[in-house]
C-alpha cells in the first residue's frame, strides 16, 4: 500500500482526462444520433476516465458485504433483533440472501466480511476480520476507539485489494448490521450538519414510537459527542459503525487501484461520503447505483453530488440495489466497446 501524510489510506490518482477525451470522441462516432444514449454516454466517458481505458470493462464485478453489530440497537431503534445480523451472515454464506441471488445474476465475485458481528461467526467462507463484537452504544459511550475506527478502514481497504486481486473490475459495497441506519444517520448529521429529523427514517420498518425514539437517540448522541465535521475519523469513532468504516476503506482501496465503485443505499452512501472526507480524490471513482427509500439517502447523495441510476423503492442494503443497477453500468461499457462507428459500418453521419 502506498501511504503518505496527505493520503494516509493510499494514493488516489486523478481521472485520466486523455482516456475521457478519447472515449467521448468514440461515443460521438457510434452509429446513433449524437447524445441519444443519454446518461449511458456520460457513464461510459466517466468509466474511461476512472480506469484510464477508453474501452472500459466492468466485468466481473466484485461485491463485498461487511457485517457488524451496533450497541445502539439496545435502544430499540430497529424493527428486528440484533441476532438477525449473525443469522443473515449464515444466510449469505449459504447463498440464500437477495445479494447472493443478484450476484449470481450479474456474475459477481462475492465475499462476506465479519468486521464486528456481536456473536461468534463460525461460518465457512466468511472472512474473519472482527475488530470487536459490536460497537459501544453511542448514547452512553463512543461507538469505538480511534484505533478501532482506523482498523475498520484498513480491513475494508485490504478486502477491496483482495477482491480486485481476484479479478473484480468494479466494486459494489454492501453491508448488514441491525441498527446501522441509526449510526449512519448520526454520522451523516455529523459530517454534513444536517438536522437529524430530516435524516432519520424507518430503517427496517420501525413503528411510529420507535421512529421517535430513534430520532431522539441520534440527537442525544450528537449532543453528547459533538463530532467535528472536519475530523471524519473521530466522527466515525464517536457515532459510526465498524461496517461503515470498512466500506469507506473499501472505497479508498478501490479508488487507489482505479477501480470504479458502485455505491448501494443509505448506509453505503454515508460510508462513501466518509471516504471522500478522508480523501476527496475518492469522489471521482463513485457511481450511485440506486436511490433508497431511507430519507437520509437523498441528503447523502446530494452531499456527494451524485444522481442514482435507478429508483425501485428498495431499502434492503447488502449491496442489493447496486447489484440490480449493475447491468446499466455494464451496458455503458458494452455500448462503447461493441457498437459500430459510422465509419466502420458505412453509415452516413451528415
Ligand atoms: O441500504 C439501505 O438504504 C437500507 C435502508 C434500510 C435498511 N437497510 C438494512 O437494514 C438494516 C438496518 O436497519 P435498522 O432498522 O436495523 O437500522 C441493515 O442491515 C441494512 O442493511 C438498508
Ligand atoms: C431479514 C433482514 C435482511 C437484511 N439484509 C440487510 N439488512 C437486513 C435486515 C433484515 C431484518
Amino acid at each position: 500500500m502506498n501511504t503518505n501524510r496527505t493520503q494516509p489510506y493510499g494514493k488516489i490518482e486523478p481521472l485520466n482526462e486523455a482516456a475521457a477525451i478519447e472515449a467521448r470522441r468514440r461515443v460521438d462516432q457510434l452509429t446513433k444520433p449524437l447524445g441519444s444514449l443519454g446518461r449511458l454516454e456520460e457513464l461510459a466517458v466517466r468509466l474511461a476516465a476512472m480506469t484510464g481505458n477508453a474501452l472500459p470493462s466492468v466485468t466481473p464485478p466484485g461485491v463485498l458485504v461487511f457485517a457488524a453489530d451496533h450497541g445502539v440497537a439496545a435502544e430499540g431503534v430497529s424493527a428486528y433483533p440484533q441476532e438477525v445480523t449473525v443469522q443473515m451472515v449464515a444466510n449469505f454464506a449459504a447463498g440464500g440472501a437477495a445479494i447472493n441471488v443478484f450476484s449470481r445474476q450479474i456474475g459477481a465475485l462475492l465475499h462476506v466480511v465479519d468486521v464486528g458481528v456481536a456473536a461468534d461467526v463460525e461460518v465457512p467462507g466468511v472472512w474473519r476480520k472482527k475488530i470487536r463484537p459490536g460497537t459501544g452504544n453511542m448514547l452512553r459511550e463512543e461507538a469505538m476507539t480511534l484505533d478501532e475506527a482506523e482498523r475498520a478502514i484498513r480491513v475494508g481497504l485490504e478486502s477491496a485489494e483482495a477482491i480486485i486481486d481476484e479479478g473484480a473490475k468494479l466494486l459494489i459495497i454492501g453491508e448488514m448490521g441491525i441498527g446501522n441506519t441509526t449510526a449512519s444517520s448520526a454520522l451523516l448529521a455529523a459530517l454534513t450538519g444536517a438536522q437529524p429529523d430530516e435524516l432519520v427514517g424507518r430503517g427496517t420498518g420501525v413503528d411510529d414510537a420507535a421512529w421517535e425514539r430513534k430520532k431522539a437517540v441520534v440527537k442525544q448522541a450528537l449532543d453528547r459527542h459533538r463530532p467535528d465535521p472536519d475530523r471524519p475519523l473521530e466522527a466515525l469513532a464517536k457515532v459510526g459503525g465498524l461496517e461503515i468504516g470498512a466500506m469507506a476503506g473499501a472505497v479508498l482501496g478501490a479508488a487507489a487501484r482505479r477501480i470504479p465503485v458502485l455505491v448501494d443505499g443509505f448506509i453505503s452512501t454515508v460510508a462513501a461520503l466518509l471516504a471522500v472526507r478522508l480523501n476527496p480524490g475518492a469522489a471521482d471513482y463513485l457511481i450511485a447505483g440506486h436511490r433508497s427509500q431511507e430519507p437520509g439517502h437523498l441528503h447523502a447523495l446530494r452531499a456527494l453530488g451524485m444522481e442514482p441510476l435507478i429508483d425501485l423503492g428498495l431499502r434492503l442494503g447488502e449491496g442489493s440495489g447496486a447489484a440490480v443497477a449493475f447491468p446499466i453500468v455494464e451496458a455503458a461499457t458494452r455500448m462503447i466497446r461493441e457498437m459500430a462507428t459510422f465509419e466502420s459500418a458505412g453509415v452516413s453521419n451528415r
